[in-house]
């Protein structure tokens, strides 16, 4: 299969900003969501489910198609409580009807990390909505009850590595799991709305205890009342990612450059993008004095 990016030439980086200002307002206006976490957490994760249907091996899935916006892919019980994301974005989708979905949902998670004072991402439009058949089957995405191996091998579907892998799942310093939608409880307290190197830090510092929460399911507790999934508790029992989550506490700004730039790969994985095709760098509302 092969995406090529359409770029559009009626549209100039104004519009797209334009675009990321409208998120940006809402993200900032409806503050309440999820006991005032807001919906910042939530569309990292909209762009991020989007784009981790990729598979390296015949280039099917990713962000490209936009499939999210289908029922068979909303159906993946991974995809649990996308619909508030999706539902934000609505009144957006109304009011700048020229944008396709995969565009919109992968700009929503760039302006998300950007406004909850993460790094910079570098964002290309480009993506086309494809017919609902394209539609890749359910079951792409990562199982939590699981350890590094498994980790391992489901980012190298991605065409990411340990470095990489460690990076993405840093995102995790946002937002929280919810019994409902996951079977994964908490953290209380600790669930933020900025993005820092923390979920490094908690990993290293906080005393982690397995043990079966109230839906039977495994996660690690912390007495502070933080959690992980087995999945993240991974990344300190392999040697491997134990040494990059060691660089990425001690050093935000080198799990910010590589957040940014895997992230980017992440959000754009089987897209092949023409040498004309801009590459945009969106300003915060602070940076524009809004
Ligand atoms: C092995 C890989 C991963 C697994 C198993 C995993 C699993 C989960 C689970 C179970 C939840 C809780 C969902 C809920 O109950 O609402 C969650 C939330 C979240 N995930 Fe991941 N995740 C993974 C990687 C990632 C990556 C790569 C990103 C982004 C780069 C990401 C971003 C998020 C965010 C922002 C939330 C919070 C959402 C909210 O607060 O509503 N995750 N993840
Ligand atoms: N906030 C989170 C943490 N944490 O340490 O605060 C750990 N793991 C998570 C997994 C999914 C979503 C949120 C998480």
């Amino acid at each position: 299969v092969v995406h090529i990016a359409a770029v559009n030439k009626d549209r100039s980086f104004d519009d797209y900003q334009r675009i990321y200002n409208t998120i940006a307002e809402k993200i900032r206006e409806e503050d309440e969501y999820d006991g005032y976490i807001g919906y910042g957490p939530i569309l990292v994760r909209l762009g991020w489910h989007s784009s981790g249907t990729y598979d390296k091996n015949d280039n099917t899935g990713g962000s490209y198609g936009g499939t999210m916006r289908f029922k068979l892919e909303q159906s993946d019980g991974a995809n649990n409580g996308l619909g508030n994301a999706r539902a934000f974005m609505e009144p957006i989708l109304k009011e700048f009807p020229w944008i396709s979905h995969g565009d919109l949902y992968t700009l929503g998670a760039v302006c998300a990390v950007q406004e909850l004072q993460g790094p910079k991402v570098k964002w290309r439009p480009g993506r086309v909505d494809m017919p609902e058949d394209t539609t890749p089957k359910n079951g792409r995405l990562p199982d939590a009850a699981n350890g590094a191996d498994y980790v391992r091998n489901f980012y190298a579907r991605l065409n990411m590595n340990d470095r990489e892998a460690v990076a993405l799942t840093g995102a995790h310093c946002l937002g929280r799991t919810h019994l409902k939608n996951s079977g994964f409880d908490g953290p209380w307290g600790a669930a933020s709305n900025s993005f820092t190197n923390e979920f490094f830090v908690n990993l290293l510092n906080e005393q982690w205890k397995l043990q079966k929460n109230k839906a039977g399911n495994m996660q690690y507790d912390s007495p502070k009342g933080y959690m992980m999934l087995e999945t993240d508790y991974a990344l300190v029992q392999d040697p491997a990612y134990l040494k990059i989550v060691k660089e990425f506490a001690n050093n935000e700004g080198a799990f910010f450059k590589e957040f940014a730039s895997c992230f980017q790969k992440l959000l754009e994985n089987g897209i092949d993008y023409p040498k004309d095709a801009p590459t945009y760098v969106f300003k915060t509302l602070d940076e524009q004095d809004l």
